[in-house]
């Protein structure tokens, strides 16, 4: 709804629809209305719009995409018509985001002020649409092609100063002032201005002239940047129609490319991203705990145990976060390099204004190194880093137990060891999670946070509350070998690597995973993470190939198929990027090279054990490195190592940079069907047999096709869930 008074000849519209005043079909329908009432009262001598509340609206109501009432008028662009129209002045009053629709709405109005505070934007690309009330028309007559393109392309927030900078707001309001009453006196001065030039598809693109450079220039780092994505494309086309096209036409343009965008399935896996990223805090142990009853404890100060690699990007998290950080390793260089490290990049982020002075020599204050277990007596929570062996682990977990605060929770980072085995060398068994942070840890957006089985309800809520704070995307998993991610990416690794024996090459398999969406390939990451990560893991547990006793077969683990290759690599000291050689050589930049050593040592394999390479396709390939992923996927859904699908997705979204706009692994099964899936994963099976379980058909996606074909993914818990708990379900 909106609400309408008018205050000194002024009619003043504020948007009422609570958390976000989102553009919904109600609100749309009053603001007309009341646009109308402003428009014939002859009192009023000119309208100011706002938002009541937090903010100004952020867009349009997402929630009604793909559903018939967002077909129900008037439109947003009906609004933004009537806005621009209005022979009275019409002005814009923003405060928190002016964002997708609701900044069009403002384009729409002769004027805009703003809070000094405030965002605005056009993000409607994140969610694989485009602005579709004329903002790809308008936005570049006011800021310019270039920028335009750069704001809708990439669908960034911009502050109210950059926005003023640009020539989008015309007063930015200073904190602390009441933007109500700024608009009002704005209001009041405006009237009896020409508005013609205010009429913004009156006006032309300032700099149509450059159209083709600047889309030549865009277009080739959007598809650097968003490899795969349609949105950021058709953008940019439609943007480009307003240098070349009346704005009428224009409007044309941007409505097909909504009409294109809209029914493509990136657009549909993208808002689904969008809810999915919010659904994740909204955790649940079923029985037990969730999201709404269980109270987080207050984290004032932390400890991180180990300053490697994941250490120091864990403090500097904790740093943001606001908590004071004690920070301990066994290695004095290491020590003094993971401080210096630490320093370093919180005067990083002071340089790039990313913190202001104040919080930067906060952070610097707030950064306590330790050289020994005492120093960690008064810390609410611990975070332990270092190497993963379960013998460490335990002795630091032991360690710890003995000198933290009975209340203090103590977390691992482990990449996949079993937390319960760590808990039980502690007297608090009920304090004791994983914290999986992803690498680098101060980068990366996803938190796994691992329940034991003894993690009180309380211990839950304060690392789930932890990774708020730290505004990581988090997702609460059970706990077992790899957890979530690593447990199903374990089989994306070896599927990779069962490729290579078989026919691909490296920039084989990864150019498949580029036109998928990925920004990197599987070897490419590899190298990029360091080829000694997944060995010392293997390594761990006893699988390498130096290991073995003599006379076991290379390519077998116990009765399970085992691609030595990746040992191979490592033992050749091919580290990867830092090495400068891993899976591709490095000549003096990032570049991954193709390098025929490399292709010797799989050739040399391939001869030893009489393997006659193939042919592999582009779409075996992929299926090979998605689907038994996927299929792991529903076997952790099974579980409950996983509550959701959606949880899976976030993870691999956030965690390993799966191309958004396919969804994650369970949406893009959903998009091509269950059906198609469960038939390459039972064909694979027969054909590899017992040695690859991770191609035995899940159990519960074998039932969904059975009984509902492609269910809707909301459905597939509930569906299954119901018929698991009756009595003879044999699921
Ligand atoms: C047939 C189609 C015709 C199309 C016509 C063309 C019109 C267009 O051009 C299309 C559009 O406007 S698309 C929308 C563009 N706007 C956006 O993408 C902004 C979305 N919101 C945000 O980024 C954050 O909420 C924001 C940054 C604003 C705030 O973040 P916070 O972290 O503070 O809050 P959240 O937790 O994200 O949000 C709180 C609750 O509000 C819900 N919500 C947010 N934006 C919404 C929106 N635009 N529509 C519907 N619900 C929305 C959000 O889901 C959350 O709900 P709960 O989880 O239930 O609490
Ligand atoms: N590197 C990665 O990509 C990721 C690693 N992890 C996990 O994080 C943990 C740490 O991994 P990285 O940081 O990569 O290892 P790292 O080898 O870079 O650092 C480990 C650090 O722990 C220190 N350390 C070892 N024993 C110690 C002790 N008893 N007391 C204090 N310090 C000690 C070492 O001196 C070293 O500096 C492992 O459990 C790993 O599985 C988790 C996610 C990603």
């Amino acid at each position: 709804m909106a609400k309408y008074s008018v205050e000194n000849e002024v009619a003043v519209i504020a948007v009422d629809n609570p958390p976000m005043n989102a553009l919904s079909h109600h609100v749309r329908k009053s603001l007309l209305k009341y646009l109308k009432e402003a428009e014939s009262d002859e009192k009023v001598t000119s309208i100011v719009l706002c938002g009541d509340g937090r903010t100004f609206p952020v867009g349009a109501d997402i929630k009604e995409f793909h559903k018939s009432v967002s077909k129900l008028g008037p439109t947003i662009l009906d609004i933004v018509d009537a806005l621009e129209k209005s022979k009275k002045p019409t002005i814009a009053a923003i405060h928190g985001n002016a964002l997708g629709g609701g900044l069009e709405i403002a384009l729409g109005c002769h004027y805009r002020i703003a809070m000094t505070n405030s965002k605005v934007g056009l993000p409607e690309v994140k969610l694989g649409i485009l602005p579709g009330a004329g903002g790809t028309q308008r936005l570049p007559r006011v800021i310019g092609l270039d920028n335009a393109m750069q704001w809708i392309a990439y669908g960034g927030h911009h502050s109210a100063g950059i926005g003023a900078s640009l020539g989008l707001i015309d007063r930015v309001v200073p904190q602390g002032g009441n933007i109500r009453e700024h608009a009002i006196l704005f209001a009041k001065a405006a009237v009896g201005k020409s508005l013609g030039q205010r009429r913004l598809s009156n006006i032309s693109v300032p700099d149509a002239a450059k159209v083709e450079s600047l889309m030549a220039k865009h277009l080739k780092e959007v598809s650097k940047k968003s490899r795969g994505a349609l949105a950021p494309i058709v953008c940019l086309q439609v943007i480009k129609s307003s240098a070349l096209l009346s704005y009428q036409e224009g409007l044309e343009s941007e409505r097909q490319g909504m009409f294109t965008l809209l029914a493509s399935s990136q657009s549909r896996a993208q808002i689904y991203s969008f809810f999915a990223e919010r659904q994740v805090s909204k955790w649940s142990v079923p029985g037990v705990t969730n999201y709404q009853n269980a109270v987080p404890m207050k984290v004032k100060a932390v400890g991180v145990v180990g300053l490697g690699t994941m250490g120091r990007g864990i403090a500097i998290c904790c740093l943001r976060a606001g908590k004071i950080t004690y920070v301990l390793e066994m290695n004095t260089k290491a020590q003094t390099a993971g401080v210096k490290y630490i320093r370093g990049y919180i005067e990083t982020m002071r340089k790039r204004k990313q913190i202001n002075d104040q919080q930067s020599s906060m952070m610097n204050n707030a950064l306590i190194p330790v050289d020994n277990y005492n120093g960690l007596k008064n810390v609410d929570l611990v975070i332990e880093a270092v190497f993963e062996s379960m013998k460490i682990k335990k002795e630091i977990f032991k360690k710890l137990e003995k000198v933290c605060k009975p209340s203090a929770i103590l977390a691992s980072n482990t990449s996949t060891l079993n937390i319960d085995e760590m808990a039980s060398v502690t007297k608090r068994p009920q304090k004791v999670a994983g914290m999986h942070f992803f690498a680098p840890a101060h980068i990366m957006m996803l938190l796994e946070n691992i329940r034991g089985e003894k993690s009180s309800p309380e211990t839950i809520a304060t690392i789930m509350d932890l990774g708020k704070q730290m505004r990581k995307t988090t997702v609460l998993v059970g706990n077992c070998h790899g957890f979530v991610g690593n447990r199903m990416f374990a089989y994306y690794t070896a599927e990779s690597s069962f490729l290579l024996e078989e026919g691909a090459y490296p920039k084989q398999v990864d150019d498949v995973l580029l036109d998928y969406g990925f920004a990197m390939g599987r070897f490419q990451v590899g190298d990029l993470s360091g080829t000694d990560i997944g060995y010392k893991i293997r390594r761990e547990r006893g699988l390498t190939h130096k290991q073995q006793p003599a006379g076991t077969p290379e390519r077998k683990r116990g009765d399970r198929r085992y691609s030595p290759l990746d040992d191979f690599l490592y033992e050749k000291g091919r580290y990867g990027l830092k090495a400068r050689k891993g899976w591709y050589k490095y000549e003096g930049s990032r570049t991954p090279i193709p390098d025929p050593e490399v292709r010797k040592m799989i050739d040399d394999f391939r001869k030893r054990h009489n393997i006659n390479p193939r042919h592999i396709s582009p779409e075996e390939t992929l299926q090979r490195m998605i689907f038994p992923l996927v299929n792991e996927g529903f076997n952790v859904l099974d579980e409950g190592i996983a509550a959701n699908p959606w949880d899976i997705d976030m993870i691999f979204q956030h965690g390993y940079a799966w191309p958004r706009h396919t969804g994650g692994p369970m949406y893009y099964a959903y998009t091509i069907g269950l059906p198609q899936v469960l038939k390459v994963i039972e064909e694979r099976w027969k054909l590899a047999g017992a040695s690859e379980p991770h191609w035995k058909p899940s159990k519960m996606l074998t039932w969904l096709v059975e009984h509902h074909g492609n269910p809707d993914i909301n459905d597939w818990i509930k569906l299954y869930k119901e018929r698991k708990s009756q009595p003879n379900s044999n699921l």
